[in-house]
């Protein structure tokens, strides 16, 4: 489904991330880890376009979106919840979810909100009238991600939903995960720094390091060993 073909990209003078390889498969949650600064932002802004790719390809559903840009990749089917949310403080939370649905279905008149993405945070709809900038930091991880939703994407790229995010929405979060890939119809790339976290809902693993993989497998090659030389700190 999403293919990552030897992809390079970075900041100005800055090579960050180099010969990076990787594939999700439909209905897959693929889990990236790293310590921070390795670049797992980085490679979720390139495979959205938000950073451009210096070399390689991002290939999806077998379209080649290297040299596309966001707003088409999110008509193609990804969705993209960054780190820090990037929610619009002044727009109230129905505006916020509105526009997800904009940005891939493009301006129509009637447009309205799926159920099915609302159906999953169910706190939402009594919040729609309120500015998001006033939302708690959870409230505002959920309306992120209800907006990415709303646009019914295949692919959803999620970067660190959890940071700092209180114990009971990190709790709806791995909820609504499950419920996403127990229905088979989405696929998950997920950049987590918790490891109980990522191992409870992945299903393939990548680990970069210095902005490139480093390992790959399964959850159960993710064991004490390969732990303690990638990710502790
Ligand atoms: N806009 C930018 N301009 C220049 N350098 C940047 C920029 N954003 C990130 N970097 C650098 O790129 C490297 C990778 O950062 P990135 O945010 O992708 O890492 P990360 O693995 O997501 O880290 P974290 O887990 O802390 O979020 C870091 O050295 C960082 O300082």
């Amino acid at each position: 489904m999403l293919a990552v073909q030897q992809l390079e990209a970075g900041y100005g003078e800055s090579v960050i991330l180099r010969q990076v390889t990787l594939q999700v498969k439909p209905g897959q949650v693929v889990c990236l880890l790293g310590r921070n600064g390795v670049g797992k932002t980085t490679l979720m802004k390139s495979i959205m376009g938000v950073l451009k790719a210096r070399r390689g390809t991002v290939t999806f559903k077998g379209n080649d979106l290297t040299k596309r840009p966001p707003g088409e990749r999110a008509k193609k089917g990804i969705g993209y919840v960054p780190q820090g949310r990037e929610i619009f403080p002044q727009l109230t939370v129905f505006e916020n979810v509105l526009l997800g649905l904009e940005a891939a279905k493009g301006k129509k008149r009637h447009l309205a909100i799926p159920e099915s993405a609302i159906a999953k945070f169910p706190v939402l709809p009594a919040m729609y009238d309120r500015r998001g900038g006033d939302l708690s930091g959870g409230q505002q991880q959920q309306l992120a991600f209800a907006r990415a939703l709303a646009a019914g994407p295949e692919l959803l790229l999620l970067d660190e939903p959890c940071e700092g995010i209180q114990p009971s929405i990190v709790e709806d979060i791995r909820d609504v995960i499950r419920s996403i890939k127990s229905g088979g119809e989405m696929s998950i790339l997920l950049a987590e720094q918790s490891l109980e976290f990522v191992k409870s809902v992945g299903d393939y693993f990548y680990i970069i390091e210095k902005g490139s993989i480093a390992w790959e497998g399964g959850l159960s090659d993710l064991n004490d060993e390969v732990i303690r030389h990638y990710l502790t700190v």
